[in-house]
């Protein structure tokens, strides 16, 4: 049998750190070899998330545990503020990123290609792991040059750190490139509470909902003569970016450079 891929997962006592944690110890292709998270240092996997992670202990400290366990990939589900520095200790130490968090600027995403490509390794970079997302992602882009004036709510748990989503700024940035440049709603539009209507990007708006009882949600709305068309993803747990995630710990071996966006493995 092949060499399975080794794994580390970097926030893996979080809400989607532990559920990739568990994906990884179903899938036969993929090793656990580490596990890191703030607080958590010597601590038992299996004990701290519930699972059979065998001798897998905690760490906090990435860099140690890149050097001590010499995985293949690194998974990394943390903060806005703590993923860059993990990304560019992965490609230091040779190790493909597999990155689930999102807030990064296009610019840090270019430069990340750049340094994957000099070291000989994969990335991904996924602002969403769901299958039935990154579908949405392409039928929007597809309607918008048909009804070019979208607008966006996505709406997340209330824990949610960064606004708007990365998915919602992937949609809008798949579908200025699908359509020509231009304005929408009316130039002189005026504001009674600020931020009423939402965030621009290239002239379309986006409008961020943070509520208890949410998992992860947006709607795409497109509005035409005497017609509206909407198109909506819903993840209703965590277990939907599952395969995404599994199947990029594999696809990130075979490629060299960063990939934004799971779109471009799939379809
Ligand atoms: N790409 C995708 O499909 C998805 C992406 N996300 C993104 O993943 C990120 C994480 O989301 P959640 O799991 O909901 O957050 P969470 O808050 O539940 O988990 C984050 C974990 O990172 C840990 N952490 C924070 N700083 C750390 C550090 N310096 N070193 C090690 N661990 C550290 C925390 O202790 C926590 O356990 C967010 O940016 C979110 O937007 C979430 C869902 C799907
Ligand atoms: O924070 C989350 O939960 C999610 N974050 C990602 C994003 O910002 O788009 C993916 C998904 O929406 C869940």
């Amino acid at each position: 049998m092949a060499e399975k891929i080794r794994v580390v997962v970097i926030g893996a006592k979080g809400r989607m750190g532990r559920e990739t944690v568990q994906a990884i110890l179903k899938d036969e292709e993929l090793e656990l070899v580490g596990a890191v998270d703030r607080t958590l240092d010597g601590v038992s996997v299996s004990d701290v998330l519930g699972v059979d992670a065998g001798s897998v202990q905690f760490s906090n400290d990435v860099e140690k545990t890149l050097v001590e366990t010499k995985p293949d990939v690194m998974v990394d589900f943390t903060t806005p503020a703590v993923m860059k520095g993990n990304i560019d200790k992965a490609i230091q130490f040779g190790v493909r990123p597999v990155v689930g968090t999102t807030g990064m600027t296009p610019e840090e995403i270019a430069a990340w290609d750049q340094a994957c490509k000099e070291r000989g390794i994969g990335g991904v970079i996924a602002p969403n792991f769901a299958i039935g997302a990154l579908l949405m992602m392409r039928f929007a882009a597809e309607a918008a040059r048909f009804l070019p004036h979208v607008e966006i709510i996505e709406m997340h748990h209330d824990q949610k750190l960064d606004a708007p989503s990365g998915t919602a700024i992937k949609t809008l940035e798949l579908i200025s490139q699908a359509r020509e440049q231009m304005g929408q709603g009316h130039p002189n539009e005026h504001e009674s509470i600020a931020g009423a209507r939402g965030g621009e990007i290239e002239g379309m708006r986006v409008h961020s909902v943070r509520l208890p009882g949410y998992v992860a949600h947006q709607q795409v709305i497109f509005g035409g003569l005497g017609q509206t068309l909407t198109i909506r993803h819903d993840s209703i747990n965590r277990e939907s970016f599952m395969p995404g995630v599994v199947l990029s710990c594999k696809e990130v071996m075979k490629y060299e450079g960063m990939v934004y966006g799971l779109e471009n493995l799939l379809f």
